[in-house]
């Protein structure tokens, strides 16, 4: 994470009943008598965004400031390596979201537990951690339930959050576009208000108790139901108007790539799981600007070049978000109108850190995305990055496994020609074959030829250019004229 254009969404949070009006959060029953949400669950507005956002506000499930955390996972059996791995994964999240990862503990038991997702032996444990390292954030490798949450936030005495939270933070610091902005805040509606559910029902439960009935019922809704009643129904307002935006912004983005797709371009995506060096291979294969950072998810706004193959035809190349294990379903929701641009590509060049202790489970994870995404049929070249620093036996080992892969390095650029061939070897051919002698003073069609279509072969005559060439139905339209007769 950069902090020169992060913000941080924790800071300065509002009470949601403090909204002013305009925020787009209808303020139809402000009824909400004495009992108050913790006011860590609260929307608020966002300090620091640019004035065309200025009215959107944003969720805040936890008021959380990640510093100085612990991390703690629960480990299932089997490898014990998969147990480390998944928890440094989630200290470099942690550390992405801006915090200092202080000591992770890893508890073996079959499930998490029900109520505190960890043991209580391993409770006391992480209790005793927290007061040795005077941490004030415990991290959990997994997704908590609202009262799992509550329950363990109130055994360690200081604030619990799990891995869907982090990453859903680091979206938010990554997001800059007003579409990526508007995801994410989607995405964190959808978190918080599946919490407000679990919250809600066990509030509900407290009163039926205190009203002597079991059964709840009358007395039961007590004001605390109201508010949160109040919270929901502003919550599905915003979401609702997030989703029509959502959907406007889809349409210009398909309009543009309609374009694309009249012009018979053909569209290349690059995914991979985080920090695998899609943005850096991108710049090698296009020599474009694009921002490279050693944190997770620094792309989060897909960013389109254009290409050329060593014949001159034009095509697109894509870079997506990184993927990562465990995604949160609401960030491929809310994400899947930008995801859905891989599975309308016309290849996928899936990159994969060579360098990474387990880069096959990178794979599959980016593969069960893709799936998730319609992009599984999508015509697949694996390139294994960072040749330059993996270790050969893995990459030996990847190149089994994988047989058509390439190994690349965007650092040093070994394999860059290897993979840029591999790609005009995959496109997709233009469907039309023609045959044409194109007189010279019409110069501009058969450098058209050479941008859209793949020539086959050409030669300079007396009355002009023989281009023998595959070319989009359109422009073979246009060539018609000029159609050499073959018996
Ligand atoms: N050693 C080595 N490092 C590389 C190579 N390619 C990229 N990196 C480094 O890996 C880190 C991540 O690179 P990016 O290109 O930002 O990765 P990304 O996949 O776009 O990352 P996200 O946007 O987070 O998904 C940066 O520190 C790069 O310098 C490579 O070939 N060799």
């Amino acid at each position: 994470m950069s902090p020169g254009h992060a913000y941080n969404p924790y800071e300065d949070a509002d009470r949601l009943d403090d909204l002013p009006e305009h925020d787009g959060l209808v303020d139809d029953d402000a009824t909400t008598g004495d009992f108050d949400l913790d006011d860590r669950h609260s929307l608020r507005r966002v300090a620091g965004l640019s004035t065309e956002l200025e009215d959107i506000t944003e969720v805040e499930y936890r008021r959380l400031r990640l510093e100085r955390v612990v991390l703690v996972g629960v480990w299932p059996g089997g490898s014990f390596v998969d147990a480390e791995n998944s928890l440094a994964e989630l200290a470099a999240l942690a550390e992405t979201a801006g915090s200092q990862v202080l000591e992770g503990l890893v508890q073996r038991r079959l499930k998490p537990d029900p109520a505190t997702f960890i043991g209580s032996g391993k409770v006391q444990e992480l209790r005793d951690v927290v007061l040795t390292t005077g941490a004030d954030t415990v991290v959990v490798d997994g997704e908590l339930s609202a009262s799992q949450l509550r329950n363990l936030e109130d055994k360690v005495g200081i604030k619990v959050v799990d891995r869907t939270m982090v990453i859903l933070d680091i979206f938010a610091q990554h997001a800059k576009s007003r579409e990526g902005k508007a995801q994410v805040e989607l995405a964190q509606l959808e978190y918080l208000s599946q919490r407000l559910r679990g919250w809600g029902a066990s509030l509900s439960r407290q009163a039926g108790g205190r009203a002597g009935g079991a059964g709840g019922g009358v007395g039961t809704r007590g004001p605390g139901e109201t508010k949160l009643e109040t919270d929901r129904r502003r919550i599905r307002t915003r979401m609702a108007k997030l989703r029509r935006d959502l959907a406007g912004m889809r349409t210009a983005r398909d309009t543009k790539r309609a374009g694309r797709r009249r012009n018979a371009v053909p569209a290349v995506s690059i995914a991979g799981y985080t920090n695998a060096g899609k943005s850096s291979l991108l710049n090698r294969l296009t020599g474009a600007g694009v921002l490279v950072e050693d944190a997770l998810f620094a792309t989060l706004d897909p960013t389109v070049r254009r290409a050329q193959t060593s014949e001159g035809r034009v095509y697109t190349l894509a870079d997506t978000v990184g993927f990562v294990r465990h995604l949160p379903h609401e960030l491929v929701e809310s994400f899947r109108s930008t995801l859905e641009e891989v599975a309308d590509a016309d290849l996928v060049v899936h990159v994969v850190d060579g360098s990474h202790p387990d880069p096959e489970g990178q794979l599959s994870a980016v593969r069960a995305v893709l799936a998730d995404i319609g992009a599984g049929g999508v015509r697949e070249i694996v390139a294994v990055n960072k040749a330059d620093a993996a270790d050969p036996l893995v990459v030996a080992r990847l190149l089994r496994n994988e047989p058509h892969a390439v190994v690349v390095s965007a650092r040093t650029g070994e394999g860059i020609d290897k993979l840029r061939s591999v790609i005009e070897n995959e496109l997709p051919q233009p469907p039309v074959e023609v045959d044409v002698l194109v007189p010279y003073q019409h110069g501009e069609l058969v450098a058209r030829v050479h941008t859209v279509g793949e020539v086959l072969s050409i030669e300079h005559e007396a009355a002009g250019t023989r281009v023998r060439a595959r070319v989009p139905e359109r422009l073979a339209a246009v060539l018609e004229p000029y159609a050499v007769a073959t018996q």
